[in-house]
């Protein structure tokens, strides 16, 4: 992996949410508070950046556990406002008048996308942005509901693969459970990310880094880290996937 000087990320990142919300004229961010370490470093940031007062954090769990609580902690360790708004009544009515049952993933969806309108309600009304909490690792592989936690006005650790995030995360400060915690989507009980993905992240972002950033040839990158080309072509196949999550909807050309 690219060596980051994380003290030097730390100074860009607070100066870029700093910058973006002046020269927005915006009175402060938004951010969805999960009790993970993504939402929980981008608070931590923009509390650096624009002071506590400017950030609102919005808790909006459909279940009823432990990350609730570890998103409460954030808050109350940050000293931001923080409200906590139940998507589950919001969720179990709209998907009552589908007329039909998603499947898991599409309930996840759904609950991910209901956040968006909820953040971007608070953002409309209060005169802020909402501050995106997606990682490289992420946009590349797609591991995010398009439209969902994917929208926002500007998403600070974008550019940051997760084993980086986890390495400022600890340098902020961020709660030590909070940075111990397996990442999880949160979107059914017992979802892991790494699950999910069928790759842990350091494997992961070794090869996405090879492979998006250094334009590496896929038999080195698989000889290099000691692994099969198949599993480097398994990533491959996540990036080439989803690259239409990483665009505006095009039409035709005139
Ligand atoms: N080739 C293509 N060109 C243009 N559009 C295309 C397309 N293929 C699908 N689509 C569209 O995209 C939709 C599928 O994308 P999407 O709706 O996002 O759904 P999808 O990618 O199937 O699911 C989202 C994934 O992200 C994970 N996730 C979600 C939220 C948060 C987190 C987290 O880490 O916290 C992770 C979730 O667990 C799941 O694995 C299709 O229904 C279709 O509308
Ligand atoms: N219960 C929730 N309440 C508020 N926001 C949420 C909730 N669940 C998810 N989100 C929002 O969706 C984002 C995407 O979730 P994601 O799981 O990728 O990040 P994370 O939970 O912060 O970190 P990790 O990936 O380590 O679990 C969160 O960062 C947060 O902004
Ligand atoms: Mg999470």
């Amino acid at each position: 992996m690219r060596k980051l000087d994380y003290h030097e990320a730390i100074k860009k990142l607070v100066s870029f949410i700093r910058e973006k919300t002046e020269k927005t004229g915006t009175n402060g961010v938004v951010i969805g508070i999960s009790g993970g370490i993504d939402s929980a470093t981008t608070a931590y940031l923009a509390a650096k950046a624009l002071g506590r007062e400017k950030v609102l954090g919005l808790i909006m769990p459909y279940y009823n556990n432990q990350d609730v609580d570890d998103a409460r902690l954030v808050c109350s360790s940050l000293g931001i406002e923080c409200r906590e708004i139940n998507i589950k009544p919001i969720v179990d009515t709209m998907v009552s008048q589908l007329g039909f049952q998603p499947d898991k993933k599409s309930l996840g969806n759904i609950m991910s996308r209901t956040r968006m309108v909820i953040l971007y309600a608070h953002a409309n009304a209060m005169n802020r942005l909402v501050l995106g909490t997606g990682n490289r690792s992420e946009f590349l592989t797609g591991y995010f509901t398009k439209w969902g936690d994917g929208a926002s006005d500007y998403a600070p650790l974008i550019n940051l693969y997760k084993t980086e995030v986890w390495e400022i995360a600890k340098l902020l400060g961020v709660p030590k459970r909070i940075i111990e915690k397996k990442p999880t989507a949160g979107l059914w009980e017992g979802q892991t990310d790494e699950d999910e993905l069928g790759i842990s992240y350091r494997l992961l972002d070794e090869i996405l880094w090879r492979l998006v950033d250094l334009k590496m040839e896929k038999e080195r990158i698989a000889e290099e880290l000691g692994i099969s080309i198949e599993r480097v072509q398994y990533v491959e196949a996540l990036v080439k996937r989803s690259e239409h999550k990483r665009r505006l909807p095009p039409g035709p050309e005139f």
